[in-house]
Order: C-alpha cells, then sequence, then structure tokens
C-alpha cells in the first residue's frame, strides 16, 4: 500500500484562514518545489528530514483517535505526493470531517473540481517578496469553488499592489474567500489595513495566524 511521508501530525486550533479558530487535526507532509522569502516550516522541506511513512488507513486512524473533525493537510506542498487524491478520498470517508489543504498555488488544482465545501482549497499567490511569483499556476484561478481560500501573504508595499492587481485581473473575490495576511514579523500589520481601507478592498479578510500569537513563533506542533 502506498505510504505518505509525514513529518508531523497535531491537534491545535486551526491560525489561519476562514476555518481560524477551529481544533483541527495537522498532517503535514515533507518536501516542497518552492522555496519562499519568509517561509516557517523549512525543516519541513529539508531532504533529511526525520519522517513516518504512514498509510492512509494509519492516517485516518490518527484522525479517529483525536476525534477532530477539522484536517488540515498541509506541509511542505502536499498536493507535491501523487497518492494524495487516495488519502483525502480515504479521509473524506469519515462522516462529518472536512479538509482543508494548504497548498502553494504552483500546483493544478483541477484534478480536484469534482468536489463539495467538505474539502476546500487554501491557496497563496506568491507575491514578489516570496521570490517564487514565476512559478504560479495561473489556470488554478479558473478551478476555484466559492468556498476556497486565496490567501496573500504580504511582506511589502509591492506585494499589496501587486495583490490588488491579481486580484482584479482574475475577479477573485467574485470566485472565492479572498485573505490578506502579513509575513509574521516583516511588515506592520496596520499598513495592509490603511491600504485596504484606501482602496476600499470590501471583499477581503484580513487575518493574523493565531498561533504565532498563543506560542512561540518559532514552535512546532502548534
Ligand atoms: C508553510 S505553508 C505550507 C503549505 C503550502 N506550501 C503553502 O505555501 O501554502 C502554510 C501557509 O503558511 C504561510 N506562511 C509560511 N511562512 C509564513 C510567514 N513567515 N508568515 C506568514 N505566513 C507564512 C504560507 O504562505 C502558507 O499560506
Ligand atoms: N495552528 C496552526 N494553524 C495552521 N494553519 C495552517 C498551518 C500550516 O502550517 O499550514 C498552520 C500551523 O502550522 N499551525
Ligand atoms: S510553498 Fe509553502 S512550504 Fe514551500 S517554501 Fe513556500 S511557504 Fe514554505
Ligand atoms: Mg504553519
Amino acid at each position: 500500500m502506498e505510504t505518505f511521508k509525514v513529518v508531523e501530525t497535531f491537534v491545535s486550533i486551526n491560525g489561519e484562514g476562514k476555518k481560524a479558530g477551529r481544533l483541527a487535526m495537522f498532517i503535514r507532509l515533507k518536501g516542497c518545489n518552492l522555496n519562499c522569502s519568509y517561509c516557517d516550516t523549512t525543516w519541513a522541506n529539508k531532504r533529511d528530514a526525520r519522517c513516518e511513512l504512514l498509510t492512509a488507513p494509519q492516517i485516518v486512524e490518527r484522525i479517529k483517535e483525536a476525534g477532530v473533525e477539522l484536517v488540515t493537510l498541509t506541509g511542505g506542498e502536499p498536493l507535491l505526493d501523487e497518492n494524495v487524491s487516495e488519502l483525502i478520498g480515504s479521509i473524506l470517508m469519515m462522516p462529518k470531517v472536512e479538509i482543508e489543504i494548504e497548498t502553494n498555488g504552483s500546483v493544478p488544482i483541477r484534478y480536484y473540481k469534482e468536489r463539495d465545501n467538505r474539502l476546500t482549497m487554501t491557496m497563496d499567490y506568491k507575491l514578489p517578496s516570496s521570490n517564487m511569483e514565476e512559478n504560479m499556476c495561473l489556470e488554478n484561478m479558473e478551478y476555484l469553488k466559492p468556498w476556497d481560500v486565496v490567501k496573500f501573504v504580504i511582506g511589502s508595499r509591492e506585494d499589496l499592489n501587486r495583490a490588488k492587481e491579481i486580484i482584479e485581473r482574475f475577479r477573485l473575490c467574485e470566485k472565492a474567500i479572498v485573505y490578506f495576511s502579513p509575513v509574521f514579523g516583516k511588515i506592520e500589520p496596520e499598513e495592509i489595513v490603511e491600504f485596504m481601507k484606501e482602496n476600499k478592498l470590501n471583499k477581503v479578510r484580513f487575518q493574523i495566524q493565531i498561533h504565532k500569537v498563543v506560542w512561540d513563533p518559532d514552535k512546532t506542533g502548534v
């Protein structure tokens, strides 16, 4: 049976996005195809990162034991695993369980177009300060569902202007739920809110990573 490279599993409150504040079980898969300037989980992307090789039934068992109804599948970049659909399918077999996939915007999401709102894509659009913008898979904008999230992680004024441009070009606020989030410690959160006010970004939501306020920002497993 196929196995998945799992660098950590833990229960915490979801600290980001539409499901923020709810208990969630995190499944973090190893490895990423990008190298964002601000990445807070570079340890999970290293070739020699320690991981468990778990089958889908083993992962499902952990979720059942934890008794949570929300699963956040993240990484690294979770959609790089060629068998990830099998894992998603197994998790969705559990009644009541919802999955949110944190994906970096560079991997096609079209394979997941037949899905209901128990499967949410929380997709980043990587801005200039990440140094990864050229890797964005723009066709993904056509495969967003109204319950999906597009997240702009913002580190500079240039990022803010670019995010606005992208939102307008792809009419993102009509297609999905749009979030602005500061690169932790890199930009004054207030600058983002001021930009939203100046530009009347009524449909954009602002967020801060809650887990970095509750715990030490460098702590893993929370
Ligand atoms: C660690 S990534 C893993 C999933 C996927 N690789 C991605 O980038 O979406 C999860 C989320 O954390 C965000 N993130 C990473 N480092 C951050 C930082 N220093 N400040 C704010 N958000 C950060 C990413 O932009 C992404 O939205
Ligand atoms: N508490 C908590 N919430 C999160 N939401 C998305 C996370 C991620 O790393 O993808 C994350 C994380 O690492 N911790
Ligand atoms: S895509 Fe996600 S995991 Fe990969 S380097 Fe960027 S923030 Fe880190
Ligand atoms: Mg994180």
